[in-house]
């Protein structure tokens, strides 16, 4: 089916991966477009990290990549992040002991192009800069669901949903053309799962293309606009999630399997 519509924002085709012996992924294409949430689904083992691995270039991998209509295929994952490409892993990612804050005001230092170090200790002359950088970096946590209470504590010390939102604040940093996350409602209750597909939409609404790996079906077929099926490293389905809800492959495959 032809879509109408921008062009996409990310582009891979014909991504595989092997483990040795094992191919993990194999001939996978797809795309996204600027303010699209495209959802990937599978069992355990279908290959949906693989997939994420081989678009962001951290494992070796056959196929190509476009990111905003470039070819970007050789590019190392560092260089995918300072075009766009962002990504967040299933595990939270963060300094255990620096403040929620100074986590976020490091990410958006490094953006900017100051060193962690001298992000956190500039010499007085730069106070105000350090400040502005706190006060962009405080505003981004709340739009995020990480609220100003919060932002002084390690992020142990927070609930479980905003490590989790702050993670994800983490990865998208000064801002993403295509924001990749890994299960991110994994661990969450229903708020917090509420606040997550708020988060998802509003990013939608500003152009950002998602892509979200997820388990729970709930979240996926609300906030999705199209769904990706994989099975054993293949796609097995595309559509809209009312489609992949009434694909009987699928159902067999996958939401059978999880009835
Ligand atoms: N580093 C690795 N070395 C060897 N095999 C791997 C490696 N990473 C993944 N695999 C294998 O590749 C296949 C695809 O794994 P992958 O993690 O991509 O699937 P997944 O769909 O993300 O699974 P899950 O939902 O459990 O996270 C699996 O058979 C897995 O065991």
């Amino acid at each position: 089916m032809i879509q109408a519509g921008p062009d996409p924002a990310l582009r891979v085709e014909g991504l595989g991966v092997r483990y040795g012996a094992l191919v993990a992924l194999d001939g996978v294409s797809w795309e996204v477009r600027p303010g699209e949430i495209l959802g990937i689904i599978g069992p355990n083992g279908a290959g949906k990290s693989s997939c994420y691995d081989a678009t962001t270039h951290m494992t070796a991998r056959s196929g190509r990549v476009w990111l905003l209509g470039q070819e970007v295929t050789t590019r190392p994952p560092h260089g995918l992040a300072a075009l766009g490409l962002k990504r967040a892993f299933q595990q939270n990612a963060f300094f255990a002991s620096l403040s929620v804050l100074d986590n976020m005001v490091a990410v958006l230092a490094r953006e900017a192009g100051t060193g962690l170090l001298a992000s956190l200790l500039l010499p007085w002359r730069e106070a105000a800069r350090r400040r502005a950088l706190e006060e962009e970096a405080a505003a981004l946590l709340e739009r995020f669901g990480v609220p100003r209470a919060l932002h002084a504590l390690p992020p142990g010390s927070t609930p479980y949903g905003s490590q989790r939102m702050l993670s994800i604040a983490l990865a998208f940093g000064r801002g993403a053309r295509v924001l990749m996350l890994d299960e991110p409602a994994a661990g969450l209750g229903g708020a917090d799962m509420a606040a997550l597909a708020a988060v998802l939409r509003g990013l939608r609404e500003e152009g950002v293309a998602v892509v979200v790996i997820e388990h729970h079906m709930d979240l996926i077929m609300s906030v999705a606009d199209r769904i990706l099926v994989l099975e054993q490293g293949r796609p097995l389905a595309t559509g809209t999630p009312a489609e992949i809800q009434r694909d009987p492959r699928v159902l067999e495959a996958y939401l059978g399997q999880a009835a």
